[in-house]
């Protein structure tokens, strides 16, 4: 268990505040990941559709091809502000999500794109767990009359730190996600998401340390910034959870960067406190990271 993370970093969680042009939130995004890096972090968040508005009907026209990797800059210019920031700033940038369309299947994704810091792309997530909800009176969402699910269970090995998990937004709610991965060895998990302002003050800080206390690893939840004039609500309050299920930072709900100090010390000692890491019974259930797992392809980074 000792030394799940190679060394102590300053993550920054970036709440983006978008509109709906493009280019601008793009640039927007470029000048919050320098600004972040000038402040110390070596690992920086995007929120879950950080280049548009976030809601279905903006997912066609904001979308962008990403395959064959890498993309011409025509086809994805969210793609190549990201990988060039990253290697500018030489920090790991974990690019939110964007909405990405395949036009031989002609489906879109919800899709999170990670570069390392010589800006070559580590990593990808498409969203597996679609926002598909009807809460009466409240808020009505259906990511799939849009959206296809991915169908990978994302863990990325970044080289000068150890393994992060990596899912989107809904997928919180899934904790085999985070699981799997912690038990895979992640020192962290990482969701860009953007819940809104019904489900966020019921769930959204309860998830984010439910998913770090199960697991006794740190959890990192990025929300864009909220915008009243959107059509969507976004919650904001990102904010990273350590492994002892505490909130070390949290963002109010306008646009800000938020850091906290990631040191894999925390793990070691919160496990040794109370050893359940240890004392599951898998003669009793089964062990969800030994079933049948789909992973991300390693070889190529991508999604096949
Ligand atoms: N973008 C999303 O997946 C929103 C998820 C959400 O709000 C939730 O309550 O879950």
């Amino acid at each position: 268990m000792a030394g799940l993370l190679k060394k102590p970093f300053k993550l920054a969680l970036i709440q983006l505040a978008s509109g709906g042009d493009k280019a601008a939130n793009l640039a927007h995004a470029r000048s919050k990941v320098v600004e972040a890096a000038k402040a110390g972090a070596s690992m920086i968040v995007l929120p879950e559709c950080f280049n548009s508005p976030y809601g279905c009907q903006y997912f066609p026209k904001y979308a962008e091809t990403i395959l064959p990797s890498p993309p011409s800059k025509e086809k994805s210019p969210s793609w190549h502000m990201l990988s060039s920031v990253a290697a500018e700033t030489k920090t790991y940038l974990v690019g939110g999500s964007i909405p990405e369309y395949v036009p031989e299947t002609k489906e879109y994704f919800n899709t999170s794109l990670v570069f390392g810091p010589s800006g070559k792309l580590l990593a990808t997530h498409r969203k597996v767990h679609l926002f598909d909800i009807d809460i009466p009176g409240k808020i009505k969402f259906k990511e799939s009359d849009v959206l296809s699910p991915g169908n990978k269970v994302t863990i990325i090995d970044l080289p000068d730190y150890g393994k992060i998990g990596l899912a989107i937004c809904y997928d919180v709610r899934f904790p085999e996600l985070a699981m799997i991965a912690a038990r895979k060895d992640a020192f962290m998990f990482v969701y860009p998401g953007a819940f809104n302002t019904t489900t966020g003050p019921m769930h959204w800080s309860l998830q984010a340390r439910a998913r770090a206390m199960d697991n006794q690893i740190f959890v990192a939840m990025c929300s864009p910034a909220r915008d009243m004039e959107a059509s969507y609500h976004a919650y904001g309050h990102s904010m990273v959870v350590n492994p002892n299920a505490e909130v070390l930072t949290e963002a109010e709900e306008h646009e800000d960067i938020v850091y906290a100090e990631i040191d894999g010390s925390k793990i070691e000692e919160t496990r040794k406190g109370i050893p359940i890491y240890t004392q599951r019974r898998f003669d009793v259930y089964p062990d969800v990271s030994t079933g049948k797992v789909r992973f991300e392809d390693e070889s190529s980074g991508v999604q096949s």
